[in-house]
Parts: C-alpha cells; sequence; structure tokens
C-alpha cells in the first residue's frame, strides 16, 4: 500500500471496531443483493475511465467555462452509459437512480441533462399515445433530441391553473398556434431550456373552437437540430445565476404566435380532433399532472441519497478530526466522541435509512396505482397525491436541514467547496422548493386528510394510510402512552389525528360563525400544514420500523441489532422532539420524558463503536462523493493541501493585482 491509499489510523481504528457485516446492511439499503451486484457493476463500468476528474476544480471555472464543461462531461457520460451501461443493464434502466447517482461522479453541481432523462422523457412516456411515443421516444433515449420541462412560468409556479400561455388550435391547418400574451406568461426556471435543448415539454392553456379547457402538454422544437439556432417565433435564453444548479441552463422561453402540428399534444388523457373537437378521456381531472407526481416519489430517494453522501462526508471526517481535552493534558479526542456530534449525525443516518426505505415504499405504491391506473381504475390516486406530496415536502426539508447540520459538524472545513457539502446543500435546498413548494404540497396532502376524517367520522373504512383516524373514532381521550416501537408510533397517529380533528372543528367553527368555506380553510392553514406534518411523520415512522422488521428477519443478530437502534433512535429522537404535543394527545409523564432522554443518550453511546461501519454501508464511492474530507481512507489534511495546488490563484508568487492597484494605493499619500 503507498502512502497515498494509506487508510488514517483513526478511520482504521473505526473499521476494526465495527462489529455487523457491513455488505449486509448494503443489500438491504440497495433492495437485495442482485441489486448492489448491479449497481456495482454499473459504477465499475462508468467510472472506471476515470473522466469525472477535472484538471482545474469546477467552481474555479467562469460561468461560460462551467457550462461548457458541464455539457462535455454529460456528453461523454451519456456516451458511457449508451455504449456500455445500458448493454449490461438494458434500455429500460436508461433513467434508473443509479445511473442518475453515478452521474454525481461527473458533475459537482448538476447536468444540464439531468431534466431531458427526469421530466421531458418521463413525459413522452406518461403523457403520450403509444403513436406519439414510437416517434418520440427512441429519439430522445438516443439523444437525437434534447428535451426539457416548461410549466413555470415568471408570474406562476405553484398555482399551475393560472398558466398564461396559450395553445389555440387552429382546424384550417391542423396546428396549434402557441403565444406568450405577457410578460408574466414567458416560461421561467426550466433546467436544460436555457442553452442546452432542442425540444421541450410546455404546458399551455388549451383553447379550441373558442373555448378553454385548461392546462395541456405539448411538445415543442425550440432549436434548429443543424444549427441550434432559436426557430422563428421563439425566444429562449438562461435566467442567470442561481445559488445552485449553475450547470443546468435554467432558462427562458417566450412564443410569439408559433405554429406547431396538431399532433404535437400529448393526446393520451385528452385529444383534439382534426376538426378541432375536444374529447378528453373520463378518468380523472389531474391526470395531465402525472409527470409531477413521478417526480415527487423519485425525490424521496433522491433526499436520502444527498443526505447518506453528507453525513458519510462529516461521520469519516469526525472519526479523523481530533479537538480540544477532556482532561487537563489528555489525548486529545476524536469529535466523534462527543455526545453533541453523535446527536447531530446519527439522527442523519436514521434519516437516510427511513427516507430510503419509505422511498422504495413509496415506489412500489406508485407502481401499484400506476397499474390500476392502466385497468382504468383512478380509485388510489388520491391517496398517491396526498402520500408523494408530503413524503416529497418532509423528505426534501429534513434532508436540507441535516445536510447543513453536517456541515456545521465539520466546523470551518465544512464550508470549503472542497468539502462538497456547499453544493450538496445548495442542491437539496431547491428540492425544497421545485416541483412543489413544501407548504403548498402539505396543503394538498391536508385536503385528503380533511376528507378521510369526514368519511371516518361518518363510519366509513378509510384508506391504510389513514386507517388511524377510524381507530380516533372508537378510543376515547388520550392515547395511552408505551414506549414500544409500536407505541411511540400509535401516539404519533393519534397526534395527526388530533391534529385533523382541531382543523376540522376550526374550520366548522368559523363557518359557523359566518365565513364562507375558503375563508374558513385559508384561516386554518397554519393549523392544516402542522396536521399534514404530523401525518406524514406517523407514516415516515411507521413504515421505517415495518420496513426493519421485514427486512431484517433473516439478517444476521449484529445487523438486525444496529438497525434496530438506528429506528429506536430515529422514532426516540423524534419523539423527544414533539413533546409538546405527546403531551396533549397521550398520556406521556415528566417521567416518561426523562425515560425517554435516557433511552436516547444511550442509544447514541451503542451506535457510537458502528457508525462509521453504518456510513461505509451506504457505499458510496468517493468518485460520487468528490469531498476532501469525506473519502474512504480518511486522508483529510493530505487532501486539503492538494486542493490548495489547483487554486489558480495560487499559480503565481506575486498577483498583477499587487503592482496594478496595491502598490498604487501604498504608495499614494494621504
Ligand atoms: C447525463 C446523465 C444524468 C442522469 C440523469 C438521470 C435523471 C433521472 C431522475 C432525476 C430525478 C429528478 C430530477 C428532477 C429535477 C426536477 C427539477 C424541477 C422541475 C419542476 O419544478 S417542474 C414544475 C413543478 N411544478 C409544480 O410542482 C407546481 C406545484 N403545483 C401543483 O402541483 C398544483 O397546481 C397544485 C398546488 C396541486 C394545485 O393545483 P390545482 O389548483 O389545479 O388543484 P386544486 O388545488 O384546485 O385541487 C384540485 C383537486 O386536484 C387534486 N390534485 C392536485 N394535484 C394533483 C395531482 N398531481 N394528482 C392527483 N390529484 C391532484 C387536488 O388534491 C384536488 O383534489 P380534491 O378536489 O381535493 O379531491
Ligand atoms: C432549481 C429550480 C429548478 C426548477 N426547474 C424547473 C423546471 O425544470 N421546470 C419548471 O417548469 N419549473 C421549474 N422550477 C420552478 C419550480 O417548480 C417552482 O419554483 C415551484 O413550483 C414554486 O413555485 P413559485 O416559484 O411560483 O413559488 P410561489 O408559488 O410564488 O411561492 C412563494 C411563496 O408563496 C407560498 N404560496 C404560494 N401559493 C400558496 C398557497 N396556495 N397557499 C399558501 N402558500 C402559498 C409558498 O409556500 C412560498 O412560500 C424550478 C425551480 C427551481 C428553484
Amino acid at each position: 500500500m503507498t502512502s497515498k491509499n494509506k487508510i488514517n489510523e483513526d478511520l482504521a481504528n473505526e473499521r476494526r471496531k465495527c462489529n455487523f457485516n457491513i455488505e449486509e446492511v448494503t443489500y438491504i439499503l440497495d433492495g437485495g443483493k442482485e441489486k448492489t451486484l448491479q449497481r456495482k457493476k454499473i459504477e465499475d463500468v462508468a467510472l472506471n475511465g476515470g473522466a469525472s476528474v477535472d484538471d482545474i476544480p469546477e467552481e474555479y471555472l467562469s460561468a461560460r467555462e462551467r457550462y461548457e464543461n458541464a455539457i462535455r462531461k454529460s456528453c461523454i457520460y451519456t456516451n458511457i452509459v449508451k455504449n456500455e451501461v445500458l448493454e449490461i443493464t438494458g434500455i429500460e434502466n436508461y433513467g434508473s437512480p443509479v445511473l442518475r447517482r453515478t452521474g454525481d461522479a461527473f458533475f459537482k453541481d448538476i447536468s444540464p441533462f439531468m431534466l431531458h432523462l427526469g421530466m421531458f422523457v418521463p413525459s413522452i412516456i406518461g403523457q403520450c399515445t403509444a403513436e406519439q411515443q414510437a416517434t418520440w421516444l427512441p429519439r430522445a433515449l438516443d439523444m437525437k433530441i434534447i428535451g426539457a420541462y416548461a410549466q413555470t412560468e415568471l408570474g406562476h409556479g405553484t398555482f399551475i391553473r393560472g398558466l398564461e400561455t396559450t395553445a389555440t388550435y387552429d382546424p384550417e391547418t391542423e396546428e396549434f398556434v402557441l403565444h406568450s400574451p405577457t410578460i408574466t406568461s414567458y416560461k421561467w426556471w426550466a433546467g436544460g431550456l436555457g442553452r442546452t435543448a432542442n425540444h421541450c415539454t410546455v404546458v399551455a392553456q388549451l383553447y379550441t373552437q373558442g373555448k378553454c379547457h385548461g392546462t395541456h402538454l405539448f411538445i415543442v422544437q425550440i432549436r434548429d437540430l443543424e444549427t441550434h439556432m432559436p426557430l422563428p417565433g421563439v425566444k429562449v435564453g438562461e435566467i442567470g445565476p442561481r445559488m445552485g444548479f449553475n450547470t443546468a441552463d435554467n432558462g427562458f422561453l417566450g412564443f410569439n404566435n408559433y405554429r406547431i402540428p396538431r399532433m404535437n399534444m400529448m393526446m393520451k388523457n385528452a385529444q383534439v380532433l382534426k376538426d378541432g373537437t375536444y374529447v378528453k378521456a373520463a378518468r380523472h381531472g389531474k391526470l395531465t399532472y402525472g409527470t409531477m407526481v413521478f417526480v415527487r416519489v423519485t425525490l424521496v430517494g433522491e433526499a436520502s441519497f444527498n443526505l447518506a453522501k453528507a453525513v458519510t462526508i462529516a461521520v469519516r471526517y469526525s472519526a479523523v478530526r481530533r479537538q480540544s481535552e477532556l482532561r487537563p493534558g489528555s489525548i486529545e479526542p476524536q469529535i466523534l466522541d462527543y455526545p453533541t456530534q453523535q446527536h447531530k449525525l446519527f439522527i442523519c443516518i436514521a434519516t437516510a435509512h427511513a427516507f430510503q426505505l419509505t422511498a422504495s415504499w413509496l415506489w412500489n405504491t406508485f407502481t401499484a396505482v400506476q397499474a390500476e391506473m392502466k385497468k382504468g381504475n383512478v380509485d388510489t390516486l388520491p391517496e398517491l397525491h396526498a402520500l408523494s406530496s408530503c413524503l416529497k415536502a418532509l423528505s426534501t426539508s429534513d434532508a436540507t436541514a441535516y445536510i447543513e447540520q453536517c456541515r456545521f459538524a465539520c466546523g470551518g472545513h465544512g464550508y470549503m467547496l472542497s468539502s462538497n457539502l456547499p453544493f450538496l446543500y445548495a442542491f437539496v435546498v431547491a428540492t425544497r422548493t421545485y416541483e412543489g413548494d413544501y407548504t403548498v404540497l402539505l396543503l394538498q396532502t391536508a385536503r385528503f386528510l380533511v376528507k378521510a376524517w369526514e368519511q371516518a367520522e361518518s363510519g366509513k373504512v378509510v384508506t391504510p394510510t389513514v386507517a388511524y383516524l377510524n381507530r380516533h373514532f372508537t378510543t376515547n381521550g388520550k392515547m395511552i402512552w408505551d414506549n414500544s416501537p409500536e407505541g411511540i408510533i400509535r401516539v404519533f397517529q393519534s397526534v395527526a389525528a388530533g391534529k385533523i380533528s382541531l382543523c376540522v372543528r376550526s374550520i366548522r367553527n368559523r363557518i359557523t360563525s359566518g365565513m364562507d368555506h375558503e375563508d374558513a380553510w385559508l384561516m386554518t392553514t397554519v393549523q392544516l400544514v402542522n396536521a399534514a406534518e404530523a401525518h406524514c411523520r406517523s407514516v415516515i415512522l411507521h413504515t421505517y420500523w415495518n420496513e426493519i422488521v421485514r427486512l431484517t428477519k433473516h439478517s444476521s443478530d449484529n445487523v438486525k441489532t444496529v438497525l434496530n437502534q438506528l429506528v429506536m433512535l430515529y422514532l426516540t429522537y423524534w419523539a423527544l422532539e414533539r413533546t409538546g404535543d405527546l403531551l396533549r394527545y397521550s398520556t406521556i409523564s415528566e417521567n416518561d420524558i426523562d425515560l425517554l432522554q435516557r433511552q436516547y443518550e444511550e442509544l447514541l453511546v451503542k451506535i457510537r463503536p458502528n457508525a462509521v461501519g453504518l456510513v461505509d454501508a451506504f457505499d458510496i464511492r468517493d468518485e460520487i462523493l468528490q469531498s476532501t474530507l469525506g473519502s474512504y481512507d480518511g486522508r483529510v489534511y493530505e487532501r486539503l493541501m492538494e486542493e490548495v495546488q489547483k487554486n489558480p490563484l495560487n499559480k503565481e508568487p506575486v498577483d498583477p493585482s499587487f503592482h496594478k492597484y496595491l502598490k498604487p494605493l501604498m504608495k499614494s499619500k494621504i
């Protein structure tokens, strides 16, 4: 072993201390041994060329250079995927999370192709007829056309019904005329739209035979395929520097009476016939929102993966970093030995597990609902919408907060871009806003909860994720506190039921005192967001616990123990975070809370020796972590020094600005 890849001694010691089989945990998180092996195979093929390495780290480049470099690497990666990876995995894996994650080895920020694969292709699959798919999909998958998803406008993101872009059908020419009637109707934000895409999905108000039929989706070519010039009638560009996503060329787009063929309307859920007759598939009014539901579902896994990266970096760094003295003259402890540091980090490990298992469960729910919808049954869509909305909201919001916590846990070095923690934060904080803002999505879940509450009140059996509401109407008084996992989950469900019940009471009281329903709802929205959050929290706790019990049935004893400790840490942490609610809705006493606190502190001690093993089990390759602080070998200080050598500012001993500005200033008289 050369000194370059010698493992830091503290980290090596941590690995010697680890008492469980790391691979077993990796298999559980990946969804089975076969999936892990497949992932590793893909990573080997995609990453072994070392194409990801930038001579100059991308943060030193200008906006132009960064974009060009991101395109260069996207093309390299796409060719590897097309020519080598898909040979092994098959074309159906094109948009798989594994490929998305492996792509992170190429970009610290983001690929300009992300929205092509993340939303343009899914919108073709989900919103086009079979005939349209045959036209568009092969070309999109082969990157013969590159697309974006242009829904949001300068004036509206949340309120889709308020979008202003129009698509007016002209039966004479059998075309739609796209138009942007105002400044606020300009499309704004779409990733990949500014410089990269030559096509995009456009969401516009459909007019035919003099009537508006609401928003529909259209495939629109915006640039010439040979010259890449914007087509006449199309105005397109980049919206400017952002907190993150700076290599995603988020764009603006306006139309001046721009014509597209009739068949460019995505016609799976509604059609405009040649003569202009509008025909709607009489199933569900919101099927055109399907691409968003799909992406919300995938974002729960994204939250988990990015948090797993952050906590891998922070735990490894905390094992290497030594600071302060516990007693005068004693050896400086690893900062991971401080209970406060464990408190910051172990919840992040547990949360990444909770979200990963919830993401898999949600994906299975999503595919089951899709299968039902194929048969014409849309009954399960409202529950999926409610679930995907709140899980997207909470997972992205918690992941954002915990990634920041990981950065804090790395002190000053966490503030360095080379730690990758600022990039991770900037990437994940956007997920709290895009694809539906946090508050807005929780209010969607609240609509579903209030309806479910009313059904339960009238004695109907409600769907599984809100089954606790039926129990609410059959039990009297506060839920009995019980410090078992099932007991804690039941109490969290009671908290949710209690909060929903208060919302319903509040809405009804306001209506009784003369408000109309809209105002009564509006005045209750602070409580409604809170109730939806409580519901979602109970869903995550329940799913995490159930999945751990199910998935560790055949695990070795030590794996069972450590995963059990983590899930208990998660349940205890949230019980302590919510003592106010627990006091209000359960019989928990002050003594019980003291007990919970002790239990929590004991869990930190138990998990401590396995902490590095637990982050190793995420099995995230160094190329993907891209962090000076988090590499497997723990060569933190060496890497920070190596990074300094790449800094263009250090290329010359004296900066030209000295002679230009500093020296004259120093010589000038007062
Ligand atoms: C080189 C290689 C790289 C490798 C890359 C690989 C890539 C792989 C994957 C990558 C994964 C992720 C990347 C993604 C990046 C994404 C970037 C961001 C993209 C965007 O942001 S796109 C724009 C998204 N916009 C939004 O989300 C807008 C949010 N607003 C809404 O959703 C809605 O407007 C609303 C807030 C829900 C309100 O809608 P509306 O006013 O029409 O509806 P009402 O409130 O009146 O409700 C009516 C009724 O309808 C129900 N409902 C609403 N929405 C839905 C739905 N989606 N499904 C089902 N039902 C719905 C609602 O509940 C009401 O029901 P009720 O009347 O109560 O019964
Ligand atoms: C990095 C990034 C990438 C993006 N990529 C794309 C893309 O590829 N394609 C695309 O089409 N769009 C994209 N978007 C846009 C994104 O989907 C929207 O920004 C998002 O849906 C929020 O809408 P908004 O910006 O209009 O916020 P607003 O709706 O204006 O929200 C502002 C505030 O108002 C509150 N608010 C709004 N409505 C309500 C309500 N009814 N009740 C209570 N509170 C409310 C919100 O909670 C928030 O606090 C992207 C955005 C970002 C940041």
